[in-house]
């Protein structure tokens, strides 16, 4: 066995499995598969684990160190603040939660669509507040295109005090997540918060010493974090939820401007159809995309707003390179 092999090989008697449920600048709280949850810190740089991560850690005394990150099915990449990415490991469904107000931003709804597309999560769009009847029919309008594009856009009235007597539709939002790994994403005053606490009734927070121990560090600020939702687990299948604050801009920089339209439906559709093999489908005469775009649903397959959305977003990632 060579030297480097005998390293690798060496501590795996004493490694154990966990989950990362919560990271916090460079720690970790790692949950156990019996349900014990203790803080870990990364063996050196590589090791810097996100969460949903299968890790496989060692004990060093009441904390943990991460030895090994386990191959990642997809990374959900976005920017939290300037120049600081957080991300989320091993998801099924992104739900892209907004509401009829305040008014959502179409950009930063595409910027999050084309992130999950990009790494092949299927993306569920709900539309929150139905029981504001007027903002909500134009919101639920300004969403046709995503719903002709295929995507799964869920109406939602998560409000307590409201009134209304028919389906809040939150049953059918259930059965989406059911026995899923889920990221939930949204704008500030979407109903992220309603959400969460109306899905699990006991706040599982951490108390006592590893919330100490947590806030100790440096970067306290609200952070992603998992939750077990028992109640919609199926066929033996456990459901989570992971909660994630903001929903600010998107990091794409790992998205070439040549990939992009392969991450929107809409425009994905005409993709080989155009004059040019290397159309950018900007300005070039022949091309099936660009032939597609009109500000009427009616004529095009591609909503014009759609189109300036790629545009934008195909010099931004353009402008990234150097
Ligand atoms: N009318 C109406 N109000 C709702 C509904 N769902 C949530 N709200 C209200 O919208 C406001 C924002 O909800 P939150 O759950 O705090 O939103 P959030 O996305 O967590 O926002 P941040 O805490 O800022 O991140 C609260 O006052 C909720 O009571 C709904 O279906 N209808
Ligand atoms: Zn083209």
């Amino acid at each position: 066995m060579s030297k480097a092999k005998a390293r690798e090989a060496a501590p795996t008697a004493d490694l154990q499995a966990g989950l990362v449920v919560a990271a916090y600048g460079r720690h970790s709280l790692v949950e156990t598969p019996d349900g014990r949850r203790l803080i870990c810190h990364p063996r050196g740089k590589k090791n810097q684990a996100v969460v949903g991560d299968q890790v496989l850690w060692q004990a060093t005394g009441d904390e943990g160190s991460i030895e090994r990150l386990q191959e990642r099915r997809n990374l959900f990449y976005r920017q939290d603040e300037i120049r600081t990415k957080s991300f989320a490991a091993n998801l099924d469904r992104v739900l892209i939660l907004i509401a009829a107000e305040p008014e959502f931003s179409e950009s930063q709804l595409c910027r999050a669509l084309v992130a999950a597309e990009a790494e092949k999560i299927t993306p569920i769009i709900a539309l929150n507040k139905s029981d504001l009847a007027a903002p909500f029919a134009q919101a639920w309008e300004r969403l046709a295109p995503y719903r002709a594009m295929g995507y799964l856009v869920l109406p939602l009235s998560l409000n307590p005090r409201s009134t209304l007597t028919q389906s809040d539709g939150v049953d059918a939002l259930c059965a989406q997540l059911q026995g899923q790994t889920t990221l939930v994403l949204g704008p500030s005053g979407s109903g992220k918060s309603t959400l969460i606490n109306r899905l699990l009734p006991d706040a599982q927070v951490e108390t006592g010493e590893i919330s100490q121990a947590l806030n100790s560090g440096k970067h306290t600020t609200t952070n992603t974090r998992w939750y077990w939702v028992p109640e919609l687990d199926r066929a033996g299948q456990r459901t989570a939820l992971i909660d994630s604050p903001g929903f600010q801009e998107f990091g794409l920089n790992h998205i070439e401007p040549t990939q992009l339209a392969q991450c929107m439906p809409d425009l994905r559709q005409y993709l080989g159809q155009c004059k040019f093999y290397n159309c950018t489908h900007l300005h070039e005469p022949g091309c099936a995309v660009l032939a597609e775009v009109s500000t009427d649903e009616k004529t095009g397959t591609i909503s014009a707003r759609r189109h300036r959305i790629y545009a934008q977003l195909f010099e931004e990632l353009g402008q990234q390179r150097w």
